[in-house]
C-alpha cells in the first residue's frame, strides 16, 4: 500500500506517528499558499487539514488522486463537501475529539457569566470589594435552550445533568431529543429559554440566524452563549438587544469579525461599533475560539483522525 498524505496544518504528533507506523506516507507543508498546494495536490491520495483555506471546486478538480479529506475538527464549512462526495472522496471529521471540550467550556462560560467571575476577580485585584454589584444567578431551575442538537449540543446537555435545569433543544432534524434534552419547536424554545446556547454549523440557513426578529421572539430576557460560528449572530443586533436588556449577557467564543486580522480590528479606525460595545461590557465574555482547544482534545482529535483514515483503507 502506498498512500501519500499531505498535512497542511500542524497537529498532535500522534497523528503523524501512528499513520507512519501503519505504513502511510506522510508529507508536511504548513506554509505554502492555497495556490501552491493546489499546484501539487495531484500527487496526493489524502489531505489532512484544520481550516487554513477553503477546499473548493477548483482545488478538488486539481486533486485528481485524492481519496480522502481529513478535517481535524468539527466544522466543515471550509470544504465543498457535496462536490467532494460527488467525486467519491471520503470526508473524515473528528467532532468526537473536541465535543467534550466545547461542552465543558460552554458550562464554564455560563457559570462565569452568572457569577460575574471575571468582573469580580478584576475588581478584587484592583482593590475593590464589591459584593452587591457582583450578586450572581443560579442555573438551578432555569431553562437552557440548545439550538443545533448534534455532537456539541448533546455533549453540552449531558454536562447540565445535575444542575436541576430544564434542557430544551431545537434542530431541523426530527427525533434528536434524548434523556438529556427535550426536543421542542423553535417557538417553544424561544418562549421558555433563560440561557440560549448555539451549537449549529455555519450554513446559508444558519448565517445571521440570530438577528433582531429572532431575539424579539424570546419571551423572557435571556443569556446567550455562542461556541458555533460567529456569523450565525448579527453582532449589531445582539448589541442592540443587550442595550435594552433583552439579552442579559453573552459568552462569545466565536466572532462575526473573526476572519479579519485581530490586530486590524483593534487598530483600525473603522472598528465596528458593536465590537467596541462588546469589548467594554462587563456582562460579555469573549474568548479567541478556544472552546474546543484543550490539551486533551488536541490528542483525541488526532487519534480519531488516525482511526478513521485507517478504517478507510481497512488497516488495523
Ligand atoms: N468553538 C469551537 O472550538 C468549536 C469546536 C467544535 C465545533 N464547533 C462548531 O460547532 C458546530 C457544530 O458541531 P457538531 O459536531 O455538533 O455538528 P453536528 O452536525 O453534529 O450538529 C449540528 C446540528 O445542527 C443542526 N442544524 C443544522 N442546521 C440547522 C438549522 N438551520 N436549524 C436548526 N438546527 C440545525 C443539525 O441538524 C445538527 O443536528 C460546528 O459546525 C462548528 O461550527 C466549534
Ligand atoms: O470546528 C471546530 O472543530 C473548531 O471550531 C475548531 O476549528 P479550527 O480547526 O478551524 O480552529
Amino acid at each position: 500500500m502506498s498512500v501519500k498524505i499531505l498535512h497542511i496544518d500542524s497537529n498532535n504528533p500522534i497523528l503523524w506517528n501512528q499513520l507512519e507506523e501503519a505504513g502511510f506516507e506522510n508529507h508536511a507543508d504548513f506554509k505554502s499558499s492555497k495556490e501552491e498546494i493546489e499546484a501539487k495536490i495531484q500527487d496526493y491520495n489524502g489531505i489532512v487539514i484544520r481550516s487554513r483555506f477553503k477546499i473548493d471546486k477548483t482545488f478538488l478538480d486539481a486533486a485528481t488522486k485524492l481519496q480522502f479529506i481529513a478535517r481535524v475538527g468539527a466544522g466543515l464549512e471550509s470544504i465543498d463537501c457535496e462536490y467532494a462526495s460527488s467525486k467519491g472522496i471520503h470526508l473524515i471529521a473528528a467532532p468526537e475529539g473536541n465535543r467534550n471540550a466545547v461542552a465543558e467550556h460552554s458550562l464554564g462560560v455560563i457559570l462565569s457569566l452568572f457569577n460575574n467571575l471575571n468582573q469580580a476577580d478584576a475588581e478584587v485585584k484592583s482593590g475593590q470589594w464589591n459584593r452587591e454589584s457582583n450578586r450572581g444567578h443560579e442555573l438551578n431551575l432555569k431553562t437552557v435552550g440548545i439550538i443545533g442538537y448534534g455532537n456539541m449540543g448533546k455533549a453540552f446537555a449531558k454536562k447540565l445533568r445535575g444542575f436541576d435545569t430544564e434542557v430544551l433543544c431545537y434542530d431541523i432534524l426530527d427525533n434528536v431529543g434524548d434523556e438529556n434534552a427535550k426536543q421542542v419547536s423553535l417557538a417553544e424554545l424561544q418562549e421558555k429559554t433563560d440561557v440560549l446556547s448555539l451549537h449549529l454549523p455555519w450554513t446559508p440557513e444558519t448565517d445571521k440566524m440570530v438577528n433582531t426578529d429572532f431575539i424579539n421572539a424570546f419571551k423572557k430576557p435571556f443569556w446567550i452563549i455562542n461556541t458555533s460560528r460567529g456569523k450565525n449572530i448579527v453582532t449589531a443586533d445582539l448589541v442592540e438587544a443587550m442595550k435594552t436588556k433583552k439579552v442579559l449577557g453573552a459568552g462569545l467564543d466565536v466572532l462575526e469579525y473573526e476572519k479579519l486580522s485581530f490586530e486590524t480590528l483593534f487598530q483600525d479606525k473603522n472598528t465596528p461599533e458593536a465590537f467596541q460595545y462588546l469589548l467594554e461590557s462587563k456582562n460579555v465574555l469573549l474568548t479567541p475560539h478556544i472552546a474546543g482547544w484543550t490539551f486533551e482534545s488536541h490528542e483525541r482529535l488526532a487519534q480519531v483522525i488516525v482511526d478513521k483514515i485507517k478504517a478507510v483503507y481497512n488497516v488495523s
